[in-house]
């Protein structure tokens, strides 16, 4: 496989951190450019605690794209940026391979848009844990048997948005197969405001943040008699890296944006 150039936005954070990491253990992966605003003009390997990497950071996705000839930007930053720097790279012809979540579906359509007109492809994966994905999938086939669904997602308390990626991608493989219903009491009502979760057509997502916690989703189904739970914890950040590094790999060969790992699996 020909040498993939990459350069890491976010690349200070728990995430960026990990794939810097998961680059440096892969010959055909090629770190070319980190971002990191609080780090800027340090030297990677030595503020990641990998040694002496001989290459600084950047203070902004802008700047790294002008300087360096790369193939393509994976980016872990934030709701607020992403779509930024997505457009700047797409424009640049580097392809993104986005986890940030918390991107609107109107700024996914733009930016698939701006891939098509550009003729290059692009990764957005909520989730880049390979369980995650699967119980998606799970969650999709099983709503068409059992619609009485409801979706549990609990992170750690550093999480900026609410619901999750996961858990709005879920609802949305949900819908695919569900059929549209309200679900619950009629006459519910709330004593509590919130105490029911976010409504999505018909059905709830309840988020939950504590310390402590990684990442980690339940979808419950709900039967005469019976309940169907799906469970997916990531213990830890390195559980979405095999995820990341096939995007990396396939996102050279695509022309379009994909939204979602599970339309990369062969
Ligand atoms: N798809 C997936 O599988 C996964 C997705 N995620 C998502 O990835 C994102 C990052 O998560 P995580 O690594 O935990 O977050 P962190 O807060 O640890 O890292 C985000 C980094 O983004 C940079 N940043 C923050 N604000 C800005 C800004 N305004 N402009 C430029 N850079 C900025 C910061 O670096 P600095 O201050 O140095 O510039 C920071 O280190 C989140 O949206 C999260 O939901 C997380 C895990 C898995
Ligand atoms: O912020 C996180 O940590 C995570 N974010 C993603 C999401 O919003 O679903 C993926 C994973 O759940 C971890």
């Amino acid at each position: 496989m020909m040498g993939i150039r990459v350069i890491v936005a976010g690349a200070n954070g728990r995430m960026g951190r990990e794939v810097v990491k998961m680059l440096s253990q892969h010959e055909h992966l090629q770190l070319v450019g980190a971002v990191s605003r609080s780090e800027a003009g340090k030297d990677v390997g030595e503020t990641l605690g990998l040694g002496r990497y001989g290459l600084s950071f950047t203070s902004s996705v802008a700047e790294v794209l002008n300087q360096t000839k790369a193939d393509v930007l994976v980016d872990f930053t934030t709701p607020h940026v992403v779509a930024e720097n997505m457009e700047l790279a797409i424009q640049a012809g580097v392809r993104p391979v986005v986890g940030t979540s918390g991107l609107p579906e109107k700024e996914i359509e733009r930016l698939s848009s701006l891939c098509q007109n550009k003729g290059i492809g692009a990764i957005i994966a909520p989730n880049f844990a390979i369980g995650a994905v699967l119980m998606m999938i799970f969650a999709k086939q099983a709503a068409k048997y059992m619609p009485h669904v409801e979706i549990i997602e609990s992170h750690h308390d550093r999480k900026l948005d609410a619901p999750s990626g996961t858990a709005v991608k879920t609802a949305e493989m949900i819908v695919q197969t569900r059929e549209e219903m309200k679900q619950g009491h009629p006459e519910e009502k709330e004593i509590l405001d919130g105490a029911r979760g976010a409504y999505y057509q018909g059905f709830r997502i309840h988020s939950v943040r504590l310390p402590g916690l990684v990442a980690h989703q339940e979808v419950l189904f709900g039967g005469n008699g019976q309940l169907l739970t799906l469970r997916h914890d990531s213990l830890n950040r390195e559980s979405f890296m095999p995820g990341v590094k096939l995007a990396i790999e396939k996102v050279i060969e695509l022309d379009k944006l994909v939204y979602g790992l599970e339309n990369i699996l062969d």
